[in-house]
């Protein structure tokens, strides 16, 4: 799996009077497989998922991924660390599904041919394929949140962020999203609200004002946020 390290990091949004301090000098090693990141609203887990693609730059400290530095490095991280946003609408970003996917592949170094055939594996894998020429925009909310992760995965990625991938979605689409992340080779680092897809992860996250306030398997981590929650 790939090393992420997360060294002393500290984030402020504003200035002056605006000026809010959102992360706290944190620092992490990152290797497991399946990472879970859990906390209130505005604790700093977007901000903090964010960083690890250098989406975000830190104020202080540094992150780098298999040593390359998201500041310095930003655009070979962003080709190992893939981002899935909240809402997929965000993301999608050409006229139709199959136009979406391959948008992905754009400045890779590969034939026409190589392309389409990525786009058409990609389409098969994820469900997609009678909606290849279909306008993405009019997809259901689980179709897109699936175009979403084909448009990021057929860049192959080494490392998968989803902020929040479910929040959207029903039941039936989300327990999908959750079947889609599980047969994952990537290391997957998740931001959610639904504390049981956490299950058989190997390490979550608790976030409370910028700070990790607690590091360990699911059961305890949810366990301590229930805790924080209630008081
Ligand atoms: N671009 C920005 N400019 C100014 N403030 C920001 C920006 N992004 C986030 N913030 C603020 O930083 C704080 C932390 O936000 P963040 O999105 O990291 O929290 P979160 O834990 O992901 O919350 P949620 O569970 O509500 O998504 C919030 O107070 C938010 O308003």
């Amino acid at each position: 799996m790939p090393e992420i390290r997360v060294d002393a990091v500290s984030h402020a949004f504003g200035d002056g009077a605006t000026r809010r301090q959102v992360l706290r000098d944190v620092d992490l090693t990152l290797v497991e497989d399946r990472i879970g990141v859990v906390g209130g609203n505005g604790s700093g887990k977007s901000t903090f998922v964010r960083l690890l693609n250098g989406l975000i730059h830190p104020d202080e400290g540094r992150v780098t991924v298999d040593g390359l530095d998201t500041v310095r490095d930003g655009r070979e991280v962003r080709r190992r660390v893939g981002f899935c946003f909240t809402d997929p609408d965000a993301q999608i970003v050409m006229p139709t599904v199959a136009e979406d996917i391959a948008f992905g592949l754009r400045r890779r170094g590969l034939s026409t041919a190589e392309r389409e055939e990525r786009t058409r594996a990609a389409l098969t894998a994820y469900g997609l394929e009678n909606h290849a020429d279909h306008p993405a925009h009019l997809l259901s909310g689980g179709q897109k949140q699936l175009l979403a992760l084909a448009s990021v995965l057929v860049t192959d990625p080494d490392v998968l962020v989803l902020d929040e991938p479910t929040t959207l979605l029903d039941l039936r689409n989300a327990a999908m999203v959750r079947r889609l992340v599980d047969g994952l080779r990537q290391q997957v680092i998740l931001v959610t609200h639904h504390l049981d897809l956490l299950d058989g992860f190997d390490r979550v996250l608790v976030f409370d004002d910028g700070r990790v306030v607690h590091d360990g398997a699911p059961a305890e981590a949810v366990a301590a946020y229930r805790d924080l929650a209630m008081r």
